[in-house]
């Protein structure tokens, strides 16, 4: 038994955010009177305004869920050294740890070694760990590469245990200096050329099998379950690639490689069925009552992270308060000023964090301890997610393997472990392989109540939001150095793919029955809750009201209306200040976040770039799939693997980069229509009126051209740096026709 726990293992602390507040309820205030003074003038003005007047009110409801959403931010301090004074070391409890990936050419096998080889040396005993490696591509490449890492392990996780190394992925750590504090004697140092000798040649030898995959032959043993494989068609590979059999704590853990089956008539439900994979595979091999999960380039930063994880899942009072715990998504190499604003750094400083003081944190699909419990549906109260005796109902929702549902009652009772121990890995094998067939899920609970839920690209939204919605809450950890990091995608065409799919998968949140507003009637998801996951999947929605705001001021100018408050209108005081206030309010989050003013420039601009490219697309998508014209896909984000020193760090890394695609057009088309409306403003082409008394709406214009500069640069960069010609000629097209249009409205 644990030692009785003699103070805490965590403390949760509420934050100070006093200035924060006032300026967010200062913009609030303003967008109010902004509102109120348009209704009052509604009637003398047209369209325009009218128009202008739907879309701060969809602004403003924004703001009042941002504002709920930050206002009560927490922080959480874990104590892990107090962890070992209550717990002996043989007492911590299993973790199985997932890591998954897909497609070997966008995620190259050496970045997921890296990870698997981080995770196989945290500081945690060797024999409560097992690793799980799901490979949606079924890549004898990918299966090669960790049985080569599986032998340099050997070398590598005694090292870094020896001399306390971080991190403890081998191509961070070699790709810096070596620390002059640190043990420096000729042992370490003779020990430290081997390694960093062997993980040279690992990556060589990966590498070669990359471009000739004449490493392997795949008629041998090992890898003739890899012959005659068609991508999407093939049977279940699983493999045990190391196993601790003595138990040993000061081993390595446990390495099982797993690709499930898959069948083109069989939907696979991308990476929340490989999680519901490897939930199952680890549940009959190992049952571990805690389960890891990251994504394949998100290596262990901190190699006590385990220890802080465990303060508090283990040293909650209530269980209920820490159903998950999520560190957040933080990357490594980040560009200089977040070019792509795709950091995160200042939603998870105040967002985040405020989300943490309400139900908790939302789960973001990587990073995140769960309790294998609540994966499997069970609510704090100890409820299942099925009426009815137990045995007769496991079969129901679990599915019909009797290893499987053995594992799982045990989880359920409160137990964990398999019941016939000590046991032998291979053992369990078959059971496995029936769990990962691709019809085993059917007329199971699998994916709709319990595991990772389907029917979206944002599995983790709709994951934890069912969680939150049976009453646990979750807890946020963010350990120093940081948890886990990852590579964000750089270049335009990736970072706008990626938040493409986010916001496509919030809103097939939205549209679903397990919207948040519907499990915050039918069940317990607390209304600021709710609030706050409203905020996420907002992003979904607002390409439609950013779209209309962004087109007004061309729109005025070229159409010989307004939507801003004449200058000697003392209203137009409201605007001004509030277009101050916000930016300023921004700079401020910035600033306190400790980034650049430019990154807080970047960041504005991208909001806005994104908002009418990759959530207008997302949208878009949403609603064919609505009209059943169309189904979602999961588009696998490329990561770069920029694994040795120097690489990756190019002078044009930071510059906005575009192809063919046709997310690029919409925001051309409207760059286009603004200068458009520019020159005919200076040129007073169509003005009656004169500059003057459009001049708001012409800043405004000269605003948007500004926050559009990438793509102002594109129409005369060349290359992939240039936005290409067919894309031009089809926005230009578009553009011409809003003209048109706005010409015919102005007769
Ligand atoms: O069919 C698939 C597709 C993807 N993946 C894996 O899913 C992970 C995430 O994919 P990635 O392309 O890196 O997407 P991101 O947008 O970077 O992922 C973020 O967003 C996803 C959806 O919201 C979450 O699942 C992720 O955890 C979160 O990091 C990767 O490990 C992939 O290998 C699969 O295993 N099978
Ligand atoms: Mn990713």
């Amino acid at each position: 038994m644990a030692k009785p726990i003699p103070s805490p293992l965590y403390e949760k602390i509420p934050q100070k955010n006093t200035l924060h507040r006032a300026s967010d309820v200062t913009i609030f205030f303003l967008l109010l009177s902004l509102l109120a003074y348009r209704l009052l003038s509604l009637k003398n003005n047209g369209f325009t305004w009218l128009l202008a007047f739907l879309c701060e009110s969809w602004f403003t409801f924004i703001w009042i869920l941002n504002l709920s959403s930050k206002w009560n931010p927490v922080s959480y301090k874990t104590y892990p050294e107090r962890l070992l004074q209550c717990y002996r070391v043989d007492e911590l409890p299993p973790v199985d740890m997932f890591v998954t990936t897909a497609d070997p050419m966008l995620e190259p096998p050496i970045i997921t070694v890296n990870t698997v080889l981080s995770l196989l040396a945290v500081d945690y005993p060797a024999n409560k760990l097992s690793c799980y490696v799901s490979d949606d591509g079924a890549s004898p490449l990918t299966f090669f590469a960790l049985l080569e890492a599986s032998k340099f392990a050997k070398l590598w996780v005694p090292f870094c245990k020896k001399y306390g190394i971080q991190p403890r992925a081998p191509f961070r750590y070699f790709s810096r200096e070596l620390l002059p504090s640190h043990d420096n004697s000729m042992e370490f140092l003779q020990e430290y050329r081997k390694i960093k000798e062997e993980y040279e040649e690992l990556r060589r030898r990966i590498e070669d099998a990359t471009v000739k995959s004449i490493s392997y032959e795949l008629s041998t043993a090992d890898f003739v379950a890899f012959s005659n494989i068609k991508k999407g068609s093939h049977p279940t590979i699983i493999k045990v690639i190391l196993e601790n059999k003595e138990s040993r704590s000061d081993g390595l853990p446990h390495l099982v490689y797993v690709s499930r089956e898959k069948h083109p008539k069989h939907p696979h439900h991308y990476k929340a069925g490989a999680m519901n994979v490897l939930t199952r595979v680890s549940g009959a091999m190992t049952n571990a009552p805690f389960m890891l999960n990251v994504d394949c380039d998100m290596y262990a930063n901190n190699p006590q992270i385990f220890h802080h994880s465990m303060c508090l899942l283990l040293g909650s009072k209530n269980e209920q308060d820490c159903g998950f715990v999520q560190t957040p998504q933080s990357f490594y190499d980040g560009l200089k000023d977040d070019p792509f604003g795709n950091q995160f750094g200042v939603l998870y400083k105040y967002v985040v964090s405020g989300i943490a003081g309400l139900q908790g944190p939302n789960y973001s699909g990587t990073g995140c301890f769960h309790r294998r419990k609540v994966i499997y549906g069970l609510w704090p109260d100890g409820r299942m997610e099925f009426k009815g005796r137990i045995d007769e109902r496991l079969e129901k929702t679990f599915g019909n393997s009797k290893e499987f549902t053995k594992t799982a009652a045990r989880i359920l009772s409160g137990l964990s472990g398999i019941s016939d121990c000590p046991y032998d890995l291979s053992n369990r094998v078959e059971a496995a392989h029936q769990i990962a067939s691709c019809s085993y899920e059917y007329g199971t609970n699998w994916g709709t109540k319990i595991g990772w839920l389907y029917g979206t690209t944002t599995e983790d939204i709709l994951t934890g939001m069912r969680i939150h919605a049976r009453g646990w809450k979750s807890t946020d950890c963010r350990p120093d150095p940081p948890a886990f990091l990852g590579c964000a995608p750089s270049g335009g065409p990736a970072a706008l793919i990626q938040q493409k799919r986010w916001a496509t998968g919030l809103l097939e949140v939205l549209f679903s029955k397990n919207s948040p507003f519907i499990v915050t009637f039918t069940a317990k998801l607390q209304f600021r809750q709710c609030l706050a996951y409203m905020w996420i999947i907002s992003w979904g929605l607002r390409p439609i009201p950013e779209l209309c705001y962004l087109a007004l001021p061309a729109y005025c100018i070229m159409a010989g209306s307004h939507f801003l408050p004449n200058v000697q209108d003392p209203a137009v005081l409201i605007p001004i200040s509030l277009f101050v206030s916000y930016n300023f309010h921004t700079l401020l989050e910035y600033w306190g976040a400790g980034y650049s003013i430019r990154a807080c420039w970047n960041n504005l601009r991208m909001w806005r770039i994104t908002a009418v490219t990759s959530w207008l697309f997302g949208f878009l998508s949403v609603i064919l799939k609505l009209l059943g014209l169309s189904e979602t896909v999961f588009e696998v984000t490329k990561k770069d693997q920029s694994t040795t020193p120097g690489e990756g760090s190019d002078k044009d890394s930071g510059r906005f980069t575009f192809d063919g695609s046709l997310i690029f057009v919409p925001a051309t088309t409207l760059l286009l229509v603004h200068l458009m409306a520019l020159v005919t403003a200076l040129l007073g082409l169509f003005d009656l009126v004169g500059i003057e008394s459009r001049i708001g709406e012409i800043i405004c214009s000269v605003w948007v051209v500004l926050c559009f500069s990438p793509f102002l640069k594109g129409l005369f960069g060349k290359g992939k740096y240039g936005i290409p010609k067919s894309t031009i000629c089809k926005s230009a097209a578009l553009a011409f026709l809003f003209l048109a249009c706005t010409i015919t409205v102005r007769k």
